[in-house]
């Protein structure tokens, strides 16, 4: 088992007032436009956000890839290449840097020969899932095949950090399961998982935290359940007998808490921010069978990057 930074360090992850503009013939693009985020070691965090919402240029600044036109980067405490450097970060992007013609175990071994230190090459082989393809030759690995194979050398330097860009980008369902899986053994042994992902399950699933990304803007940060409710408010159903149920909804449109009322059937659904309030007015309605849930994550992405474009 790996030994985690000490705790009451510095963050995993650190920014500050973060801006990145690229500029070309044509103007100047603002792709990340004013971060402020702190990620505490051993959390497990998904960018979530559109195409182009600035998820990919923020990983590649933590990575120390390209550098923030303003604003401050660190990660563990130091500089973004340092910390690279220092092998306390690594990544699993989405493409790129895999040699066709070697195998799986020649390309994890070649990869490890670079570092002073590093996990042992079996170890790390294993862990990605790949014992019974390390013979296999780079080309002759499926997508998802050559996505584990760059999550193994992402581990060789036993990072505290671990950066993935869409990751299970063309994998299938299962092939996605199956690494996230992998992921969540990972991340119990404490390493800090930043994700970049436009899957809503995945997010929902795997991460604990979310920070919606939408115009190189941060419009939503929270745990999955709090960013659920945030944006879509609480959805309570109750029913109410024929006899009192016009009463009752003329009541519950008065309530201020109240966003909207669906009639369906014997059914009302409300749509509500303080859900509370609204349980205790329907049931003092003589509503019965009430149920209480969030919106949907779906709901809550339209909802939080709707008209935040660039
Ligand atoms: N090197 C670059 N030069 C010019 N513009 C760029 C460059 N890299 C990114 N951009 C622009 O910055 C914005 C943010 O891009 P970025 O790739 O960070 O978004 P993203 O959220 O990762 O998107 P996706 O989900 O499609 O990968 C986009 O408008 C993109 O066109």
């Amino acid at each position: 088992m790996r030994t985690p930074p000490p705790a009451g360090g510095p963050p995993a992850v650190q920014l500050d007032q973060v801006v990145k503009e690229f500029r070309s013939a044509t103007g100047s693009v603002r792709a990340v436009d004013g971060i402020d985020l702190t990620i505490g070691s051993g959390e497990i965090v998904a960018f979530l956000g559109p195409n182009g919402a600035g998820k990919t240029t923020a990983l590649d600044m933590i990575l120390g890839l390209t550098t923030p036109t303003s604003g401050t980067i660190s990660v563990h405490g130091q500089a973004p290449r340092r910390a690279v450097a220092a092998g306390r970060v690594s990544a699993v992007l989405q493409t790129g840097g895999l040699l066709r013609d070697l195998t799986v175990a020649e390309t994890v071994t070649l990869i490890a020969s670079t570092y002073a230190e590093h996990a042992g090459i079996g170890a790390v082989i294993e862990r990605a899932g790949l014992t019974e393809l390390a013979g296999r030759k780079v080309s002759k690995c499926s997508g998802g095949e050559q996505q584990r194979l760059r999550f193994a050398l992402a581990l060789l330097p036993d990072p505290d950090l671990l950066i993935l860009d869409e990751p299970t980008a063309g994998m299938d369902v299962t092939a996605r399961r199956d690494f996230w899986e992998t992921m969540r053994a990972e991340a119990a042994s404490g390493r800090t998982i930043v994700f970049a992902t436009h899957y809503l399950e995945e997010a929902d699933s795997f991460a604990q935290r979310i920070v919606m990304v939408a115009g190189g803007r941060i419009v939503a940060d929270g745990a999955t359940e709090e960013i659920r409710t945030r944006a879509t408010g609480r959805r309570v159903s109750v029913t109410f007998a024929p006899g009192n149920r016009a009463e009752a909804l003329s009541r519950l449109e008065a309530l201020d808490t109240v966003h909207a009322i669906t009639p369906d059937g014997d059914r009302v659904h409300l749509r509500a921010l303080d859900s509370d309030a609204v349980a205790r007015a329907v049931l003092d309605l003589g509503g019965t069978d009430l149920l209480v849930t969030s919106g949907s994550l779906d709901d809550a992405f339209t909802t939080l990057t709707q008209g935040a474009t660039r």
